[in-house]
């Protein structure tokens, strides 16, 4: 038989840090209350039957939100075999409250107190001998993140599991209460085992609801202990559970006046950053600017850099090694320059002045073995002679495709010609230069002589799906090293209370922006963050919400949307977050004007912790937790979706034949046939073309997926970025995205929602909120849009046109109705909640 060990303790004590160091385990720590909702279990290291079990932090044992009553039910029902109770040691009158309950629970209580390096250096002493004597049980300090005592203190709780002897509590309520304590024992709980009736007795003497439900105590018994419950209410003129409350606080003051030395008063540092950046008129500029930091770093600079590797190196032609060679292959491609183009311009010029170029453009077009640059130049200077006015020629901006006309005169042209004859610079003569990893797999394949199914399979299907969405990583690992620094170091919890004084005025609470936040790394820990929200009509609104946000996983389509569509301006990326927070406020109005949702939020009620200095392996544990999940994602879901994408449409029906599709056969493939027959749906959105479909729908499986897939359907011909920019008009592709980033999220994100609604109802009601709303929004976007463009008439169908457009005037009347009507406020809830 294993042991048990729980890990139980207030929010933010530092129980996971603990945990992970015992199991080794890598589960999620933050500076800020609420970081567990969920109890897990690991193995102690060198012990195989111990178990040890990481709760969410719990102020009490009377649960007020969901992951305390996580918490609770797991040491009242599984009853573990000792409890290792973790306390903040900077904050032991608070922490302690929980311990005078802990203890009479009947099971044996070792108590760790932690953050003992921060207790050092401040000064104060506490005094561990004296706290175990007043206690009843074991006490050892430790620092959990330093690693100092955890071991002794794994080995205090394994003693006191194995010698089974449960605690005594030593502290007595007052004579009144005692009394009803006994004839509570008596009246109802003697069929229980001895040690744990002292703690269901006050629980009984407090009226709790849930212990009440447990015992199923009959009428006639009830009505008696009713009595000595009222009996003594009357002598101490308060409400039981007051009274109880009361008397541990009482007991507490007594016991930190004995233990505790405390050094230093006035204010800490902590609160000294916290005047500053919870003040009212600073919060939110500060804010702001951090945000701001936090993506204009991750998306526009270090993000990118990194992910342009990642793209056109790494999962493209190749790149320079240490980057050596870049720069001379820059020099020598600036003074390459235009050549081409210059070139191209002159034998038009040249086929406008009705000369034969046939000859000319063999040449200059020859494929690299029969290329010969100097003939090529001599037969250009030859023309030169008779014809030397000055041509226009037309350059392609690489990365907004832009095309502008130049004009060139005959010097330029000698020049190109020049250039021409020494040929374009290949950036593998510079430096060390690695292929990329497509080039380095299609040479093998050749080499192998891989039948051209496989071939495409792997380079169209695979390595351009997942190369794709493997190309973001970089750009992801550097958004959540800045979000596991700011969690880390404790400005979450001054997020919420800054954002609770905007959210409360339309009717959310500050906390609900933790999910938020935490959503703009994964959709699923941000719907999970929201068990910390009393309110439970809230919290079912920040289960509809959070996932508006743009996610780790949307990033990637965002900035392909940005860069194929729009030139990659950074505000593609950035209004990409003011949308989703947009999507969030307009949808907390709109709800909570509705029956189902009506009601002011509960007080903000948080601990603001103390600021910590983020550790580097936090950090870097964080990310790359969050980091490998996407990548793991990429190693199976997304591959699995890229073959699938990759066979469907690669396979089809020409003239009645099922067989292998050519790249410009792709309209007749099976995809092709099923995205046509539901693009009709999105066609007033702007993007009703097959493929566009497809991505979307595939995006519900996992966000990633429409990067995967446009990689495939868009890929070829002059590549993604091209064909997408052929594909989709500016108003198009800011519909899509718009569709894209706001409607359902993925498919684990679905279960997430399914799991915390904990009702399939609402479970429906939720997804379909989402993909209503977004659907609403894309097509007011694309109508209007297109309307003030000029393009109603021209871009998709006009005639569906005209009607969406009708609509779309229909959706703003009343979404401005839905906004502006009074609040209705109700205190009953629709549906009922499965416990
Ligand atoms: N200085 C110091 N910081 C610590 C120590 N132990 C934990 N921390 C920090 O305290 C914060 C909270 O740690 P967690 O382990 O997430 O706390 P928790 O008790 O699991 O919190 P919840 O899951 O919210 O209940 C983190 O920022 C930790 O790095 C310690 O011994 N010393
Ligand atoms: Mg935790």
């Amino acid at each position: 038989m294993g042991i048990k060990i729980a890990l139980a303790g207030n929010p933010n004590a530092g129980k996971t840090t603990l945990f992970n160091a015992l199991t080794g385990s890598n589960q999620f720590v933050g500076n800020w209350p609420g970081v567990t909702v969920e109890k897990k279990e690991g193995k102690l290291k060198g012990h195989k039957d111990v178990v040890i079990t990481d709760l969410p932090g719990i102020y009490s044992l009377s649960p007020y939100t969901l992951e305390e009553v996580v918490a609770r039910n797991y040491l009242i029902q599984e009853r573990p075999d000792a409890i290792l109770n973790i306390i903040d040691g900077t904050n032991l009158e608070r922490n302690l409250y929980l311990t005078t309950q802990l203890v009479e629970l009947g099971i044996p209580v070792v108590v760790a107190i932690n953050m003992m390096d921060i207790v050092r250096k401040n000064g104060d002493q506490i005094r561990i001998d004296q706290l175990a004597k007043e206690l009843g049980c074991k006490v050892v300090e430790i620092s959990a993140l330093k690693g100092t005592g955890i071991d002794e203190a794994a080995k205090e709780a394994m003693q006191a599991a194995e010698s089974k002897i449960p605690m005594v509590p030593q502290h007595k309520f007052c004579g009144c209460v005692e009394h009803a304590i006994a004839h509570i024992e008596e009246a109802c709980l003697h069929d229980r085992p001895e040690a744990q009736q002292r703690w269901y007795a006050i629980k009984i003497f407090e009226r709790d609801d849930k212990v009440l439900e447990q015992l199923n105590i009959p009428e006639a018994t009830k009505k008696h202990i009713e009595q000595d419950i009222e009996a003594a209410e009357k002598e101490m003129d308060d409400d039981a559970e007051s009274i109880i409350t009361n008397e541990r606080y009482l007991y507490i003051a007594s016991i930190i006046k004995d233990c505790l030395k405390k050094k230093r008063t006035g204010m800490t540092t902590s609160d000294k950053i916290d005047k500053i950046v919870t003040n009212r008129w600073l919060g939110l500029p500060i804010f702001a600017v951090i945000m701001f930091l936090v993506y204009y770093i991750s998306m526009v600079t270090v993000g990118s850099a990194a992910t342009d590797w990642a793209n056109d190196g790494l999962f493209g032609d190749g790149w320079h090694l240490l980057g050596i060679g870049t720069s001379s292959y820059n020099d020598a491609a600036d003074e390459y320059g235009d050549t081409n183009a210059i070139i191209d311009g002159y034998v038009a010029y040249l086929g406008e002045q009705g000369v034969d170029t046939e000859e000319l453009e063999s040449y200059i077009d020859a494929e690299a073995d029969t290329f010969d640059g100097e003939a090529a130049k001599d037969m250009i200077l030859n023309y030169e002679k008779d014809y030397n006015a000055d041509f226009s020629y037309d350059v392609e901006d690489e990365e907004t495709l832009e095309v502008t006309t130049e004009t060139a005169s005959m010097d330029d042209l000698t020049t190109a010609a020049d250039e021409f004859a020494k040929g374009e610079p290949d950036p593998a003569d510079y430096g060390v230069w690695v292929p990329g990893i497509p080039v380095l797999i299609e040479k093998g394949l050749d080499a192998v002589n891989c039948v051209d199914w496989l071939k495409g399979l792997i380079l169209d299907g695979i390595v351009a799906g997942v190369g794709a969405v493997l190309g973001f990583v970089p750009q992801m690992l550097v958004l959540f090293i800045l979000l596991a620094i700011l969690e880390a170091c404790g400005y979450m919890a001054r997020i919420a209370f800054v954002m609770d004084r905007i959210f409360r005025k339309f009717g959310l609470s500050g906390k609900s922006f933790i999910p938020i936040l935490v959503g703009t790394g994964c959709g699923i820990p941000g719907i999970m963050a929201s068990r910390t929200i009393e309110n439970e009509r809230d919290r079912r609104m920040t289960v509809m919400t959070t996932t508006f946000i743009p996610c780790g996983a949307k990033q990637p389509f965002i900035a392909m949307i940005a860069g194929a569509i729009f030139g990659g301006s950074a505000w593609i990326a950035t209004g990409a977050y003011f949308l989703g927070m947009a999507a969030i406020v307009v949808s907390g109005i709109i709800l909570k004007k509705t029956k189902m949702f009506a009601g002011d939020p509960a007080p903000f009620v948080m601990e603001l912790p103390a600021y910590h200095m983020p550790t580097v392996g936090n950090v870097l544990r964080s990310m790359w937790e969050r980091g490998w999940s996407f990548i793991k994602k990429a190693g199976t879901i997304i591959t699995l979706s890229t073959i699938f994408v990759w066979f469907t449409s690669y396979f089809g029906w020409v003239d009645g034949a099922f067989q292998m599709l050519s790249e410009d056969q792709m309209s007749h493939s099976i995809l092709a046939y099923i995205g046509k027959g539901i693009c009709w749906i999105f066609a007033p959105l702007g993007w009703g073309d097959w493929q566009a479909t497809v991505a979307a729908v595939t995006g519900l499986v996992a966000k990633e997926n429409i990067v995967a897939t446009m990689g495939i359907l868009y890929g070829g011909g002059d590549g993604v970025y091209s064909n997408l920019a052929a594909a989709f008009t500016g108003v198009a592709g800011m519909s899509f995205l718009i569709f894209n980033l706001l409607c359902a999220p993925c498919f684990a994100a679905m279960g997430a929602i399914k799991r915390e609604m904990n009702n399939t109802k609402w479970f429906w009601f939720a997804i379909g909120y989402e993909c209503g709303f977004a659907y609403v929004i894309a097509l007011i976007v694309n109508q209007l849009g297109n309307l003030f463009t000029g393009q109603l008439m021209t871009a998709g169908n006009g005639v569906v046109n005209i009607i969406s457009l009708i609509a779309a005037f229909a959706l703003i009347v009343a979404m401005i109705y839905l906004l502006v009507r009074p609040y209705k406020e109700s205190n009953k809830l629709g549906v009922k909640v499965k416990a």
